[in-house]
């Protein structure tokens, strides 16, 4: 059986694109597939090759996406690279209903928004990388985004570190730089 964490409140978890988050993430519910599931966000984008749409994410149009917001359903939501990512307040309840803790895989102004929103209780980790220049070498390496995107990213990495850092939103920061060392930190803070 799982060990039971006492704290059960959402886990935020945060950090650049392509810092690992979603990789330690996934390894923490893999683990412990009966504590923990991911909140499945709703996105405009299109699905990557093996995405599967409800487990990677809701893919909607963005008429639904618009419907979605006027109706209040997201507790976070975000435009990146032209596209829109939220969270839904449903995909929270779905998890905690069964009992589970529900994980959170969201961009900082998404955090900033959960912050501001007083009716959501959540423990907050910030995944840092080792250098700004390891996390373009993961993001080019993970071929998902073109140069184009790669450059955007590192420019609102280094803001999104800066706000880590400064603004004490975040009760754990993570450096991301090996990978089993980065997920036994994450471990011991889920189970403490
Ligand atoms: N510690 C690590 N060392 C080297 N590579 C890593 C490490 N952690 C993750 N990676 C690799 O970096 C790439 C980005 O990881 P991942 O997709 O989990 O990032 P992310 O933060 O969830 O990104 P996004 O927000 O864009 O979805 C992947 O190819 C992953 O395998």
């Amino acid at each position: 059986m799982s060990p039971r964490p006492v704290d059960r409140r959402p886990i935020i978890i945060s950090g650049p694109s392509g810092v690992g988050k979603g990789t330690l993430a996934q390894k923490l519910i893999d683990k412990y597939p009966d504590t923990f599931a991911l909140t499945v966000s709703h996105t405009t984008r299109s699905p990557r090759v093996n995405e599967i749409d409800g487990k990677s994410y809701h893919f909607v149009s963005a008429t639904t996406f618009t419907t979605l917001l006027s109706q209040d359903a997201f507790v976070e939501h975000t435009t990146f690279n032209s596209h829109q990512y939220g969270t839904s307040k449903a995909a929270i309840t779905d998890i905690t209903d069964k009992g589970l803790i529900a994980v959170l895989d969201i961009e900082i102004d998404g955090v900033q928004q959960i912050r501001g929103n007083s009716s959501i209780d959540a423990r907050y980790v910030f995944i840092k990388p080792p250098s700004l220049e390891a996390l373009g070498a993961r993001l080019r390496s993970r071929g998902t985004e073109s140069e184009i995107d790669v450059l955007s990213r590192l420019t609102r990495a280094r803001d999104e570190i800066e706000f880590a850092e400064t603004q004490g939103v975040y009760g754990k920061i993570i450096v991301n730089d090996d990978l089993e060392r980065a997920y036994g930190e994450l471990e011991e803070l889920m189970f403490r």
